[in-house]
């Protein structure tokens, strides 16, 4: 069993930690056969996922359409529906994943543990627009590129939530030239270099 860092204490309950469990548990069967993350990374799926995922959950509006793309092994969008079946079950997730063994995965573990998600084992570029509320992504692209999603797929009132690694306010200069759109950048918990970009009212130049 993992300890809860500081900064969540009080915000997961005894029956999301439970899930959390058996989602790490789940994981950790499946990574052995098909490498959801890298082996270096594995031991330290607490800090380096889970709580590193959960972080997004506290920031974003809840009872809403979540779209996640690129969701890998699940991060964040597993981790932020197993707290959303707790806490806001209205909080409807869909996640796109084009690569076909992780997408049976992620189908694996939202059956499982009983959240409210759907799959699409597709390419963003290939779908119709979600017009989600929010948008999230993580380790997928550079924000440039991500807001090119973005554009697509979210509703003119939503926002995005990007976590990103200690090069954020280059990727972010480098986003302003084509984009204009209002950013807070939370530093992240699990990191102090790192930061989860959320991202408003997105315009093209
Ligand atoms: C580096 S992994 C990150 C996974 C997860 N978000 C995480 O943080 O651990 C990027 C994932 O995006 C998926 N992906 C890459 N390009 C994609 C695209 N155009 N459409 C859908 N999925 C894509 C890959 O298959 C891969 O699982």
């Amino acid at each position: 069993m993992t300890i809860i860092p500081d900064w969540l204490a009080g915000d997961v309950s005894r029956e999301t930690l439970q899930d959390l469990q058996g989602f790490h548990d789940l994981f950790l069967k499946w990574n052995a056969k098909i490498n959801l993350v890298s082996r270096s990374s594995a031991p330290e799926l607490w800090n380096r996922h889970i709580w590193d995922s959960a972080q997004v959950w506290k920031l974003a509006p809840k009872s809403v359409h979540w779209a996640d793309f690129g969701s890998g092994g699940g991060f964040p969008a597993i981790i932020c529906a197993i707290f959303a079946k707790h806490e806001a079950p209205d909080t409807k997730f869909t996640l796109v994943e084009s690569d076909q063994r992780k997408s049976t995965f992620l189908r694996t573990a939202i059956r499982e543990l009983g959240l409210n998600a759907t799959v699409l084992a597709r390419r963003i570029e290939e779908i119709e627009p979600l017009n989600a509320d929010v948008i999230s992504a993580r380790a997928l692209s550079q924000l440039s590129d991500l807001l090119e999603f973005v554009a697509q797929h979210m509703s003119s009132e939503g926002q995005a939530l990007f976590p990103k690694g200690e090069i954020w306010q280059s990727e972010l200069d480098a986003a302003r030239k084509a984009w204009t759109f209002n950013c807070i950048a939370h530093t992240s918990y699990t990191d102090a270099q790192a930061a989860v970009l959320q991202i408003k009212e997105l315009k093209r130049v």
